[in-house]
């Protein structure tokens, strides 16, 4: 069979499991190909192929609501709904987006990207259906990774004691990106190994509900269920909880899917069915990953599972900054590392076999992230969060209310800021700038460089300055060597990168080079401009906006953020405050959400190129 064919999930019904093995193996085959080319969330999307075939078979989307969280393993999803034929624009400008996206299909009934939102939709949703008289089934699916984060437990808490007829899909691959953490993920390990129990448990369910007139039975069954949990399982969290558990189901059995699929649709309360799946299954270098390289990655060598390198220069900006910690760390025990959820991604995992002691991943749990390096910086401890920017948006309040408030010194390491690419929309670090600048105390930094970098986190370490954060984007960092790397940074001050006299440019970060080049282009023609790196995005330096605002020129600021609360915003309202007469123009993004795609056309759409650059000091100085 073509998959890229498939218009829609209805002929799924009628499939043997004998044909639906071999349409996941046609789909498996699919994927690992076009992901080859394209990229993408392959490891997870192989592990959920039986799993969501089953649940298009029980279910009737989109009456019925299929909720998945994050949304990253929504691929074998997009292809039953019609979208095969477009995979080969998957994550790509203008292609298909690596989420569910409302405006691509009906079937997707909720946008992700974020994780552990699940849940809580699920629950507005199955409330909708209550109370308008629907009789549609509510089918959250969430992952043991998700499930660590906060949100998905206030929804928990709230979907058992509410008795909310909904059915939780518990997808336990035992992995987050990197292998899953937590208590939690502990008690689904006892779960697992307590196989007999829970298939006797299984069994006895099943064959209770088809029973004619079973109620009283079933109560029975009930109660010898309840105490040989105890006998034989340390609790049952979501029982006692009082949302029915199934399970542990194999994930890749179709027969066992069905059955326990069709047991949920007897009870008319919330169920859990704990489904077991392998990430990566079927794809051998991505089944044997331990670390996570596969959960997320770029074009691959399709024989080899060799990952296709790009040609960029410089070490790995999250690698740069975590090494700097470490060797921080390493001298000083007090400095301590904290992730939530991402050794991985911000390149954490030397540090944490170094020092085991001194690193915490805490899961999917940005909140507790920050508050808990709060705590810590209270104590003397001087903790860094590797945070990427779009997570960090989590935890707001406990940015502002249990660190800034309180003056705490916790450095952040503010991940993938600036336009992420591929992922799109959910993960864009565009607003960080926005809202960490209407924070009193705290300081914002981005490097130019990798060297500046080195310097900033000197910076941090060698002054007790209040929270601190030093924003660093996606990718390599050029090494420029125009920064002393032992240079403590002193507070709010800005470089001039080029002096000139007819106007000047003001921007942050890797785009500052951009900036230089455009300067270097112009001065061949004759136009003479300032560049200055504003390093210190908060404190500004105002000294410097003094002197920029009495020389008269025009003022230019490009940024890779929001233009609303972003470094521009900020130097217009300097600049009106203290009745200066520059004309300004600020670059940067306006008020919308920025889709997937390669970030260099991202960046010319939101006018951030050479040309339009040029063109635009030409228009302002002539
Ligand atoms: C709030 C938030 N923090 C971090 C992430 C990054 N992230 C994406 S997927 C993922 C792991 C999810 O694990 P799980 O839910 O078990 O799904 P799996 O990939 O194992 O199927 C993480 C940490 C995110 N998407 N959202
Ligand atoms: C789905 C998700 O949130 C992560 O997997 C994210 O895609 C990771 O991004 P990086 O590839 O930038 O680490
Ligand atoms: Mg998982």
């Amino acid at each position: 069979m073509d998959v890229s064919s498939i218009q829609n999930p209805s002929f799924i019904k009628d499939l043997s499991n004998q044909e639906l093995e071999e349409l996941s193996s046609e789909i498996r085959k699919f994927l690992i190909e076009t992901c080859s080319v394209t990229g993408g969330h392959i490891g997870a999307n192989l592990g959920v192929v039986e799993l969501t075939l089953s649940l298009h078979k029980h279910f009737n989307s989109p009456i019925d609501k299929i909720i998945w969280d994050v949304g990253h393993q929504t691929y074998i999803h997009k292809i039953l709904t019609g979208r095969g034929h477009e995979f080969n624009s998957l994550r790509q400008y203008k292609g298909l987006c690596g989420f569910p996206k409302t405006k691509e299909s009906e079937h997707d009934v909720w946008e992700a990207g974020h994780s552990s939102t699940s849940l809580s939709a699920a629950m507005g949703m199955a409330k909708a259906r209550d109370i308008l008289g629907k009789t549609n089934h509510v089918v959250p699916v969430i992952g043991d990774g998700a499930l660590t984060g906060g949100m998905a437990l206030e929804a928990l808490n709230h979907i058992g004691h509410d008795k909310t007829n909904l059915t939780i899909i518990l997808n336990d691959n035992e992995m987050s990106i990197a292998p899953n953490v937590g208590a939690m993920h502990n008690m689904f390990g006892r779960i697992r190994t307590n196989q007999n129990y829970n298939r006797f448990k299984f069994d006895a369910e099943t064959f209770m509900s088809r029973l004619p007139g079973g109620d009283r039975l079933r109560d029975s069954a009930d109660k010898i269920k309840d105490s040989l949990k105890y006998l034989v399982v340390d609790g049952i969290f979501f029982e006692e909880l009082g949302i029915k558990y199934i399970g542990p189901v194999d994930g890749h059995n179709f027969k066992e899917l069905d059955e326990a699929i069709s047991a949920s649709k007897q009870i008319n309360k919330p169920v859990l069915i704990h489904v077991v799946t392998k990430k990566g299954k079927g794809y051998k270098p991505a089944e044997v990953d331990t670390v996570g390289t596969w959960h997320g990655l770029g074009p691959y060598k399709l024989e080899t599972g060799e990952v296709i390198k790009g040609d960029a220069e410089g070490p790995a900006w999250s690698a740069l900054m975590s090494d700097q910690v470490l060797n921080y760390a390493k001298q000083d025990k007090r400095v301590v590392a904290i992730t939530p959820a991402m050794p991985v991604g911000s390149k954490l995992t030397k540090f944490q076999q170094a020092l085991p002691e001194q690193f915490f991943d805490v899961g999917i749990a940005e909140q507790h992230a920050v508050t808990m390096a709060a705590g810590l910086a209270t104590q003397g401890m001087k903790p860094y969060v590797a945070i990427y920017s779009t997570f960090m948006q989590r935890a707001y309040d406990q940015l502002l209310h249990d660190v800034d408030r309180q003056n705490l010194n916790v450095l952040f390491g503010v991940d993938r800021a600036g336009l992420v690419g591929a992922d799109g929309e959910t993960h864009q670090g565009v607003f960080d700038v926005g809202f960490l600048s209407q924070f009193p105390n705290f300081t914002i930094m981005m490097p130019k460089d990798g060297d500046e970098a080195i310097a900033m986190v000197k910076t941090a370490f060698e002054t007790e300055h209040g929270p601190m954060a030093i924003r660093y984007p996606r990718g390599n960092a050029p090494m420029l060597n125009e920064t002393k790397k032992n240079e403590v940074l002193e507070i709010g001050t800005w470089q001039y990168e080029r002096m000139g006299q007819h106007l000047s440019i003001i921007s942050y970060g890797p785009t500052v080079k951009i900036i230089t080049d455009v300067a270097d282009e112009l001065l061949k023609e004759g136009i003479n401009v300032n560049v200055i790196n504003a390093r210190f995005i908060k404190p500004m330096d105002f000294d410097m906006l003094h002197e920029i605002g009495k020389d008269t020129n025009p003022i230019i600021t490009v940024e890779e953020s929001m233009l609303t609360g972003g470094l521009g915003s900020q130097i217009a309202t300097f600049i009106k405050d203290h009745d200066y007469q520059n004309v300004m123009r600020r670059i940067g993004i306006n008020d919308e959400y920025i889709e997937h795609g390669d970030v260099d056309l991202l960046l010319e759409d939101i006018g951030i190129s050479k040309a339009n650059i040029k063109s635009l000091v030409k228009s302002l100085i002539r």
